[in-house]
């Protein structure tokens, strides 16, 4: 039995508890001695790490910044998380610049966010660490100490998920942000400066405000759709360019009467794409290296556009520098795509090119030439389809109105621009009145003897396209004024050409 005297006193716990301690100093000292120094660090790092308990659980560190740049990681999770914000939520941060759309939520330091993703969860935590050093540029003696401001996210979730969350969970944010940012994405018109004559003509931007949309375009559906179509397989195919040794790049050639929607296509493209678009004007390049400064400093992912390209082609005449004339200096189309083909191939990715004409057969052979220009667009007259998409979304009027059927009868005779009918629906808010105006210009026009002819056929283009060209292949003015997807230069009679300019006097 265990009885008080048999306790050790407590003199008898201090001895051998001095006597211990005295042991493994010696104990200590011999080893300092025996063992070197760096042998004795790397066998008690060996033994803390065997003797410390392992964590089930991974933190991801994820710095706003590589260093040297932005962390993109970091970019995106700060964008995705703003998505994430729950009521257990209790600061976060908001704000918005001119140039965005909407608020922009953040999280304050030190809160978190708990995300699922295919049915694991994964803890989130913003820090925002401050720290104080010297600023090593300043040698002066009252070297003034530079605060600098740490952020950083805590990605932590149980350690069997650390492929799911490199492979799949990462790249998804990523993407996720990117899909956020093209939203929030205010869309740039870049448009030539001449006003720098000692460095050249440059680039000044606004933002780009054009309400045209596929939805508020009048086009026949079946070549909105193709057009759309060609598009959303562009975007895609970055792989496939490169396994063909191709440049990322898809030429437009857009073609049609005035007040047809050649420029409302473009600026509906660049919308859907959320590209934005530069416009060349070929006519105030003076010099060819100015050409090749400004075709560098245009940007991926966006549209390049040259209007009125039969009237823009004859750049001035070249100059010296002392200002005589340099004759034989002459940029000629294909030179000219030639250059940009160059360049795209070497530094460009997902460019768009877009030619725009009155007058197709003004144009030079190397530009119609097959594989020049992926697709040719004929914009033309507003067909009844055109029309009531225009009175829907100018009117507001639902799909039948009793005036519908005259105007279809007369529509399909009369060459009537969308630009024309457009600004006919516009003359009035009262819907009956506008549309029985409506009938009488059409009335009048058909009169005046302002009416459709039967031109040619016109050929469906892209290969991808060519097998329902035959389905597309329609007789009559309908079809005409029905915007058909061109490869050759046909079908364009005097007579119509002669129409044309008259439209262009309007
Ligand atoms: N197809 C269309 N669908 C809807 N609106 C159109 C269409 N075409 C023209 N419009 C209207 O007419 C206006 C002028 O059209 P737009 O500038 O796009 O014609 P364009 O074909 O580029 O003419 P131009 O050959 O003179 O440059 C547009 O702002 C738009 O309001
Ligand atoms: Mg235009």
């Amino acid at each position: 039995m265990f009885s008080p005297r048999d306790m050790p006193s407590p003199s008898s716990i201090f001895s051998a508890y001095a006597s211990m301690t005295a042991s493994i100093m010696l104990l200590r000292s011999m080893a300092n001695e025996l063992i070197p120094q760096p042998i004795r660090a790397y066998l008690f790092n060996t033994f803390r790490y065997l003797i410390k308990p392992r964590s089930p659980t991974l933190t991801l560190i994820i710095e706003d910044s590589t260093g040297i740049a932005r962390n993109q990681v970091y970019d995106a999770a700060e964008a995705y998380l703003s998505t994430r914000v729950s009521p257990e939520n209790e600061r976060l941060k908001i704000s918005k610049n001119p140039k965005e759309k909407k608020l922009t939520i953040r999280l304050e330091k030190g809160e978190k966010v708990v995300d699922y993703f295919n049915g694991a969860c994964f803890k989130w935590r913003f820090i925002c660490a401050e720290s104080e050093k010297n600023n090593p540029n300043d040698h002066s003696s009252s070297n003034i100490s530079v605060r600098s401001e740490k952020r950083l996210f805590e990605l932590s979730f149980p350690k069997k998920h650390k492929e799911i969350v490199l492979d799949s969970y990462l790249p998804f944010i990523l993407e996720k942000a990117k899909e956020m940012k093209d939203e929030e994405r205010v869309l740039k018109m870049h448009t030539l400066n001449t006003s720098y004559c000692y460095s050249g003509v440059k680039w000044d931007s606004i933002n780009l405000e054009h309400p045209s949309t596929f939805e508020t375009l009048a086009m026949e559906p079946e070549l909105k759709n193709a057009v759309i179509e060609d598009l959303d397989r562009f975007v895609k195919r970055r792989e496939f360019y490169k396994r063909v040794g191709r440049a990322w790049k898809r030429g437009y050639l857009l073609y049609g009467p005035p007040g047809t929607g050649k420029s409302s296509l473009i600026a509906a493209m660049a919308n859907y794409l959320k590209f934005d678009i530069f416009d060349l004007q070929l006519g105030n390049i003076v010099r060819d290296s100015d050409l090749r400064k400004l075709l560098l400093a245009t940007a991926n992912r966006s549209i390049l556009v040259i209007e009125d390209i039969d009237c823009s082609v004859d750049l001035p005449e070249r100059r010296h520098g002392d200002g005589r004339k340099q004759t034989d200096v002459q940029l000629t189309l294909s030179g000219l795509l030639n250059f940009i083909d160059g360049l795209w191939s070497s530094c460009g990715d997902e460019r768009i090119i877009i030619f725009t004409t009155n007058h197709k057969e003004r144009l030079d052979p190397a530009l119609l030439r097959p594989g020049r220009m992926d697709m040719h667009i004929h914009m033309s007259y507003c067909s009844y389809q055109g029309f009531k998409l225009l009175a829907s979304n100018y009117l507001e009027i639902p799909s039948e109105h009793h005036l519908f059927g005259e105007i279809e009868g007369l529509i399909e005779d009369i060459q009537i621009t969308p630009a024309q009918v457009a600004e006919e629906l516009m003359k009035n808010e009262d819907a009956e009145a506008t549309l029985e105006g409506f009938v009488k210009l059409l009335k009048r026009k058909k009169m005046e003897g302002d009416v459709c002819e039967n031109f040619g056929t016109e050929k469906a283009e892209p290969p991808h396209q060519q097998q329902s060209q035959s389905k597309r292949r329609k007789v009559g003015c309908k079809q005409k004024r029905g915007v058909g997807i061109s490869k050759s230069n046909i079908g364009v009679t005097q007579r119509r050409t002669r129409r044309m300019r008259r439209e262009c006097s309007f």
